[in-house]
Parts: C-alpha cells; sequence; structure tokens
C-alpha cells in the first residue's frame, strides 16, 4: 500500500536527515514509528504526505508517487501534524470547507467524535485550547476514511482521560483497508494499539518487525541467574529487567520502552534473532 524505496533526504546545507530509508506499510496495521529527538520522523511523515520532496527515492501509495502531490493520492492520506495552524472557523464550517476533498469522509463518524471529544459543531476552532484544536484534527483525520492515516504525537496536549479515549476510538477504527502510522515518545500511551515497530536511528532504519514476531522470538523479564549468558540486552532502571531469546519459554507481553533501548544499544543481537525467524516463516 505506502511503499518508502531508497529514500534520502537532507534540509538545505544541513546533515543527511534520512539515508536509505525502506520501507512498506501494508493495510489492516497499526505502526508505531519511533526514534529519538531529531531522528527524522516529522519529516518522514511529511515526504509521506508530499509536504517535503526527497533528495532521491520515492514515496508511493499504491503506486501514486507522494511527489506528485496528486489529488488522486492526497485524497487517500491524511496527516495529524504535531504543530498545525487551524483557521479561525467554526468546527461545522471547518468540516463543510475541508471534507469534500476526501471521498470516503463520514459527517456522521465526525460529529459522533466531535460529541465523545465533549467539543460542540458551533465552537470556533482559534478560540479552542491546544489539546481540544488537536481533538478537531484527530476526529477529523478518522472521519476521513483515508486508507493512510499518519499521526505525529497524536497523544501530546491531551489530558489523561482523552488517552484512553483516543485509544477506544482508534482501536475501533482501523479495519483490513486503512493503516495507521504513529509516531510517538509516549510510548505507554499507545502500547496496546501498535502492532508493528518501526525504529528510526541515525538516520536508518534499523528496526521494523510485526510485535507478533517479537513475542514469538523474545522473552522480556527479569533473568534467573541461569539466563546470564543469553541476555541479549538489561537495564538496571528497569528493575534488573531483559530481553533473551524466548526458546521455550512462556510468551510475554512486549515492553517497548525495553525493546526500544535494546534495539538502540544492540540492533545486530536483536535483529539475528528476529531475522532468523522472518526467514524461516517467510512473513
Ligand atoms: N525546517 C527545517 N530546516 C532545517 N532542519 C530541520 C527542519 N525541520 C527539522 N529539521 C532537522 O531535521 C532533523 C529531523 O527533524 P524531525 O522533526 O523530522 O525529527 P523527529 O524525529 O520528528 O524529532 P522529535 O522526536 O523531536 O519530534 C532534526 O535534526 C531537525 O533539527
Amino acid at each position: 500500500m505506502l511503499t518508502v524505496r531508497h529514500l534520502n533526504f537532507n534540509y538545505p546545507s544541513s546533515r543527511p536527515v534520512l539515508k536509505s530509508i525502506n520501507l512498506d506499510f501494508r493495510p489492516g496495521n497499526i505502526y508505531g514509528l519511533f526514534g529519538k529527538n531529531g531522528e527524522g520522523k516529522s519529516t518522514l511523515m511529511k515526504i509521506m504526505t508530499g509536504l517535503l520532496f526527497p533528495k532521491t527515492g520515492d514515496c508511493t501509495l499504491d503506486q501514486v508517487s507522494a511527489k506528485k502531490r496528486s489529488v488522486l493520492g492526497l485524497q487517500h492520506i491524511f496527516l495529524v501534524p504535531e504543530d498545525f495552524e487551524l483557521p479561525s472557523l467554526s468546527i461545522a464550517t471547518f468540516e463543510k470547507t475541508q471534507s469534500p476533498f476526501y471521498p470516503e469522509f463520514s459527517k456522521e463518524q465526525f460529529y459522533t467524535l466531535i460529541e465523545e471529544f465533549k467539543l460542540y459543531p458551533t465552537e470556533v476552532i482559534s478560540k479552542l485550547s491546544f489539546g481540544q484544536k488537536k481533538k478537531v484534527l484527530i476526529a477529523f483525520g478518522i472521519a476521513t476514511n483515508t486508507k493512510v492515516l499518519l499521526m505525529d504525537e497524536p497523544t501530546n496536549g491531551l489530558d489523561i482521560p482523552s488517552k484512553s479515549q483516543f485509544r477506544k476510538v482508534m482501536a475501533s477504527t482501523v479495519d483490513e483497508t486503512k493503516c495507521v502510522v504513529i509516531s510517538t515518545h509516549q510510548v505507554r500511551d499507545l502500547h496496546s494499539l501498535i502492532n508493528h515497530v518501526v525504529i528510526l536511528d541515525n538516520a536508518r532504519v534499523v528496526f521494523d518487525y510485526a510485535l507478533g514476531i517479537v513475542s514469538e522470538r523474545l522473552w522480556f523479564g527479569k533473568p534467573s541467574n541461569s539466563d546470564e549468558p543469553s541476555i541479549l540486552y538489561s537495564e538496571s532502571s528497569f528493575g534488573g529487567k531483559a530481553i533473551l531469546p524466548r526458546m521455550g519459554n512462556n510468551e510475554t507481553e512486549v515492553d517497548l520502552e525495553l525493546l526500544f533501548n535494546g534495539v538502540l544499544s544492540e540492533p545486530h543481537k536483536i535483529n539475528t534473532i528476529l531475522k532468523n525467524t522472518h526467514d524461516e516463516t517467510g512473513v
């Protein structure tokens, strides 16, 4: 569906931000896009939506290049950016003026979400708080029903009840025809939603696996003394928790924070274990 091939990018007179990026985003999945500050997550999302142009390589959605910025491509992808400016219009006028661009837009879904987020169609967007504006944009993004929905730090600015509301709403929106890519540092907020992890580091993709493969092949927990030799990564700040090859052990829940730190610290060790499964299963 959404494909990134041989993508290289840098801002004018800056170091390379993205190097040789190859990724495939498939329908029916919610991808978590992770990386330290400044690793290029927002930049990648902007390239996917044609807001920035790669130096070389391309991003295509169902064979339509993002570089073309054609209606044919853009009407099927929506980005909820981290920072945004919204016009000084009422929520209802915003919906009326923006929605015709998206052929699958559901008015009913939009207003149901607006109500769930405790907002009113007559409210003027510029007078809302940052978190409330974000809710308008999230509701609009979901209601576009585009094939690809990109969200950059969607839970930033949301209060605690709204974060769980967001998880609930997202879980019920994704179906087999759509894919969602969420870039976030708030791993705990979105842990239960994500089913595939992509990690960027030093301008490259250093990890790209479905969580199903991760939990099949890796074990997360407190190791016993006899486990010591096989530890792939451990951290005292996680109460001595470690990542080990799963072997015959029971399946454990993937600790995304530990996985992220483990991949940045021991990318080769962790990828080698996962790559073997990948090759064996042909996934
Ligand atoms: N308009 C710009 N001009 C020049 N450099 C930029 C511009 N926008 C971003 N950068 C640089 O590009 C790099 C990647 O930025 P980007 O915002 O994509 O990172 P990020 O992974 O989304 O970061 P964060 O997690 O902090 O949001 C950073 O080094 C940043 O300083």
